[in-house]
């Protein structure tokens, strides 16, 4: 009989680490001690003493090697929202994930811990301080949250004590910071474009951006609060920056620190949704010829013209999580990381 020695709980391998998220995690884990391998389709860096594993994560004989071993995973790896591809969005981050499930039960992995979203439970609809028990969005609005939900549905059911395999998802919100490709980059474009004139709706709904730290500050929280007799085993958790704030003023706070104008003159949210749908169904019709990507899909429009923050009191609660940068120190910081979007940069 052969037995298995336990790898170190601090072996642990980051899957999507070359990203935004989680190369943020994967340097945190570093400080803290953790010896990191990092699983990924692409390398975009180097960090002394982290092995870069490059693979597609639907394939498991590539997973098994690097989780040889490994007594805990991270997995926040996605294709992105931007690319709107629902049969890319299924591969991966379905069947993809149910993949990463085997390789770490085939490789005795004890922890998996998945980076869903908040947007589960989003429909375009007014969320307002949203707890961990609102449903599933029954109709999401694009593909991108339609396989997150599966995604994290798969993760918390294969949670099991009696296999020595435990599972939790971290919901973040709007994460934002340094190297983010899509927040500060989307809205210096648009701006640049002279289409950042206009405020969707009134302008006071509220909503959570998340700086990419406290995202990471929690999933090592629950990574090892993780344990058989924890109530976070096969749970959700809303990871944000507990203070909500305007959508537009986040908005003209970020455009004025870089030196662009705030957007000024209100559109009726109905409208630039209504607009928003018919662009999209004219790219969806065209697809076979033409692959265009517009900027107001209808996803984004109901982020900026509706409500949605979440409350982090489970969190709190069991992992004792709180915020590690507040949200103006965490603005700050970003707007100074992006010298060359500056007006004029
Ligand atoms: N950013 C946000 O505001 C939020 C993000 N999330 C979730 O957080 C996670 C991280 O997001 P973020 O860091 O922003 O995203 P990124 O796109 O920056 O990072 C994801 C990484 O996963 C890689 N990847 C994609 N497909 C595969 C694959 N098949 N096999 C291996 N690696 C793959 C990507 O490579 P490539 O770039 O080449 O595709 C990229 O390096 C995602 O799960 C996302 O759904 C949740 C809520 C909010
Ligand atoms: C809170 C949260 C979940 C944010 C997610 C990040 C992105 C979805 C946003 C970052 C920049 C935003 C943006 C718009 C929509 C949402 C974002 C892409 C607009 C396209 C909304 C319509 C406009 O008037 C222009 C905006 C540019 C920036």
């Amino acid at each position: 009989m052969t037995t298995r020695i336990r790898p170190s709980s601090k072996r642990c391998a980051v899957i999507g680490g070359s990203g935004f998220l989680g190369r943020h995690l994967v340097e945190r884990l570093v400080e803290k001690g953790y010896s990191v391998a990092v699983f990924d389709i692409a390398q975009r860096y180097e960090v002394p003493g982290v092995v870069f594993h490059q693979g597609d994560l639907c394939d498991k004989q590539a997973l098994l090697k690097v989780f040889k071993d490994v007594s805990l995973v991270f997995h926040c790896a996605s294709p992105s929202p931007a690319c709107d591809d629902r049969n890319l969005f299924w591969k991966v981050n379905v069947e993809g994930t149910r993949t990463v499930i085997q390789a770490c039960q085939e490789a005795r992995v004890q922890k998996l811990v998945l980076t869903s979203s908040a947007s589960v439970v989003f429909e375009g609809i007014d969320i307002k301080n949203g707890k961990e028990d609102l449903p599933y969005a029954k109709r999401p609005i694009d593909y991108y949250t339609e396989t997150k939900i599966q995604q994290e549905k798969v993760v918390l059911e294969a949670c099991s004590k009696e296999k020595d395999f435990l599972t939790v998802a971290i919901r973040p919100h709007g994460i934002f910071g340094p190297r983010d490709p899509q927040l500060v980059p989307i809205l210096v474009d648009t701006a640049r474009k002279g289409k950042m004139k206009f405020i969707i709706g009134d302008g006071t709904n509220l909503v959570d951006f998340t700086y990419v730290e406290n995202v990471v500050h929690g999933h090592i929280l629950a990574a090892e609060h993780l344990k058989p007799d924890s109530p976070l085993c096969g749970k959700a958790y809303h990871i944000t920056n507990d203070e909500p704030i305007r959508f537009w003023d986040f908005m003209s706070q970020v455009l004025v620190g870089l030196g662009y104008e705030a957007p000024r003159y209100h559109l009726p949210y109905t409208l630039v949704y209504g607009i928003a749908m018919l662009l999209w169904l004219i790219t969806f019709l065209l697809r076979p010829l033409v692959n265009i990507k517009p900027t107001f899909t209808p996803m984004r429009v109901a982020l900026a013209g509706t409500h949605h923050y979440y409350s982090c009191s489970r969190a709190k609660q069991d992992m004792g999580y709180q915020p590690v940068v507040r949200l103006q120190e965490a603005i700050a910081r970003t707007v100074a990381s992006y010298p060359h979007l500056k007006r004029g940069g």
